[in-house]
């Protein structure tokens, strides 16, 4: 048998191997230790870190993990596996051949090494490297990178690389995101008053020194607005999940929620665009914590669309940035 032309290691962010406290202290002090993602120096922050954070989060973040964790372990991941083994099949009907597609994280398992590995025992010596992450943002895409060539640091030798750094205006990203909308509308039988879209926070000073995730976020925003004809009255968008207390990208999907509701609006529909998978910040965060401000503070119906996981238009998107960055091997 011929060795594949490419393998794929899509990545995501990465999540604990449990909900306990143990497991979520060590996948915190991983992703919080990453300079990328907390950029003070190493001397202010590590006993920040490791004497207040890991000491106090772990129990609370664990518990909010339980309220989401399924049988097939964390969302993020249970979902991770099912877009690795959707699109690998997708990719063999396409091509009429098999590319070896494997997942991996940027913090805990499965380790980047380990996936290089078995991608490299699988036959693949040229590697397309697509973090599931729609708009570019220091914090994450560049962090995949950073983590990637640790991982390689040991090889002797290195397999041919490309590395997908963005995806927030691809006509199949934006025309996916319309589709699970218009479907979250077909099913709820009508549209809510308002569309929200609510993205994951940065420290507004990455943005200020150049990080383009803003930008980036409004595109996405402006595109889904167009492809849902919505006038501007009918959509928003803002940014959740604030770390610490250094000012993030404003405006707050918290303070948002809490406006809208004490208006009394009658209903609001809230997508997460930069989620590729549901996890602890849509689902518990969103769909939990900011459904109660909106409702406690008088709003009506609050209605969560899923994040594109592995719908078949989510799949379509992946298969087409792996055939458009794959050109010529
Ligand atoms: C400074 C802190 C953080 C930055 C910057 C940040 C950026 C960022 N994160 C995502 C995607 C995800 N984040 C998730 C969880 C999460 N994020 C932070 C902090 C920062 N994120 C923390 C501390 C946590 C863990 C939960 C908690 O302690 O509150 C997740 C979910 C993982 C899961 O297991 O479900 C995702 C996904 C993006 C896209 C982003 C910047 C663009
Ligand atoms: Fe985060
Ligand atoms: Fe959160």
């Amino acid at each position: 048998m011929s060795p594949p032309r490419f393998g794929v290691m899509l990545v995501n962010l990465g999540t604990p191997d449990a909900p306990t406290p143990k497991a979520v202290r060590r996948y915190l002090g991983e992703f919080l230790g990453d300079v990328r993602v907390i950029d003070l120096p190493r001397l202010l922050w590590l006993p920040i870190l490791h004497g207040l954070v890991l000491t106090t989060r772990p129990k609370k973040v664990a518990e909010a993990y339980a309220s989401v964790w399924t049988e097939d372990g964390s969302p993020l991941m249970a979902i991770g596996k099912r877009q690795r083994a959707a699109l690998e099949a997708r990719l063999a009907e396409s091509l009429g051949e098999d590319i070896p597609v494997e997942l991996a994280m940027t913090y805990g398992n499965p380790r980047m090494e380990e996936v290089g590995r078995k991608l490299a025992k699988r036959g693949a010596d040229h590697i397309l490297v697509l973090p599931l992450y729609p708009q570019f943002s220091r914090t994450t895409t560049a962090a995949v990178f950073d983590r990637l060539a640790r991982a390689l640091q040991p090889c002797p030798h290195l397999p041919e690389l490309r590395f997908v750094r963005d995806y927030h205006d691809h006509p199949d990203y934006i025309s996916a995101l319309a589709d699970s909308v218009r479907q979250h509308w077909a099913t709820e039988g009508r549209r809510g008053k308002r569309l929200l879209m609510s993205y994951h926070g940065i420290p507004k000073r990455y943005a200020t020194a150049g990080d383009p995730y803003p930008r980036q976020c409004e595109r996405t925003s402006q595109l889904l607005a167009e492809a849902l004809e919505l006038s501007e009255d009918e959509w928003a968008m803002t940014y959740q999940s604030r770390f610490g207390k250094a000012e993030w990208l404003q405006p707050y999907t918290d303070m948002t929620l809490k406006a809208w509701g004490a208006e009394g609006l009658e209903s609001v529909d809230v997508i997460s665009p930069a989620f590729a998978a549901d996890c602890l910040e849509t689902l518990e965060e969103l769909e939990e914590e900011n459904r109660g401000y909106f409702t406690e503070a008088g709003g009506g119906d609050f209605r969560y669309i899923a994040a594109l996981n592995d719908r078949p238009e989510h799949i379509d998107l992946l298969e087409a940035l792996c055939l458009q960055h794959s050109q010529g091997w």
